[in-house]
């Protein structure tokens, strides 16, 4: 496990232990338009929008956007979901975020957080999530099934997220909603997107896969759906963006996939 995994998962052990088993508020929203379903039936690449403020690799991305204002122009842009990063100390994000963003869009909403407990799922759930994150690098093969199971107990839809070739044999083997295949080196924070080439060659095509991390124009976008993707999850380069600019930017994103899917032809 890289250093940095390492030091994530020490912080997240002491948060999970202070929360409460069940969480103190109840979702008042319903669940959201299936992802799956929507990265299966289309005939373009599907991008997942990031609302990210900071990042280890990065530091501050952009501290001024508001949560919810950007999310909507996400949504107004054509996004298929919003990434919410909630963790505090390493990415500068909240539960909160998450909750107000839920709250005023229609697409389904991802919590991106290193998940390692049933309570931080309960949570998710409650604040309004549809999807979350499962990293298999950072869980055993035996609490990633549970996880994994237990968010389809709560109604969620599990992103399951891989870096490598072992990583992916352990996300087939719990039948992933989603499957995620990180471009970024947790190692190095180098990114690469041969990681997507090399590892769609093994993806069985029934399965929709997002690329994530590093997608900084649209032939980026182009290589990768090249390799087979259904969509990318986008999280600096959108940051980035002024209002105006980013329903632009955005669309180069959507180019075609590859095989095309059965209709689009
Ligand atoms: O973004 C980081 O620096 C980072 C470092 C270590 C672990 C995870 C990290 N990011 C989480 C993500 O997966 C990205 O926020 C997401 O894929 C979007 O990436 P990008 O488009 O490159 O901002």
């Amino acid at each position: 496990m890289s250093s940095f995994l390492e030091e994530i998962l020490r912080v997240k052990e002491q948060e999970v232990t202070a929360l409460p088993d069940r969480p103190t508020f109840e979702r008042n929203i319903t669940l959201k338009p299936s992802l799956r379903k929507r990265l299966l039936e289309s005939d373009h690449l599907q991008i997942v929008a990031e609302f990210k403020r900071a990042s280890p690799s990065k530091g501050i991305i952009v501290d001024t956007l508001l949560p919810v204002e950007r999310a909507k122009r996400y949504e107004d842009a054509g996004a298929a979901a919003v990434s919410v990063l909630t963790d505090q100390t390493f990415f500068r994000g909240s539960l909160q975020d998450l909750r107000e963003i839920a709250e005023s869009v229609q697409i389904p909403v991802l919590r991106k957080d290193f998940i390692i407990s049933e309570k931080q799922l309960r949570e998710a759930h409650a604040a309004g999530a549809d999807i979350v994150l499962l990293i298999v690098a950072a869980l055993s093969s035996e609490r990633l099934a549970e996880l994994r199971h237990f968010a389809a107990e709560l109604g969620l839809e599990t992103l399951i997220e891989i870096h490598n070739e072992r990583e992916l044999e352990t996300a087939l083997a719990v039948e992933p909603d989603i499957l995620g295949i990180n471009n970024r080196n947790l190692h190095t924070f180098e990114v690469s997107l041969q990681t997507t080439e090399q590892l769609m060659t093994q993806i069985p095509s029934s399965i929709p896969v997002l690329s994530e991390s590093g997608m900084a124009t649209p032939d980026d976008a182009q290589r990768v759906a090249i390799a087979g993707v259904s969509g990318l999850l986008i999280g600096e380069t959108l940051m980035r963006q002024g209002d105006d600019q980013l329903p632009g930017v955005l669309r180069g994103f959507q180019v075609k996939r590859f095989p095309l899917v059965k209709g689009s032809y």
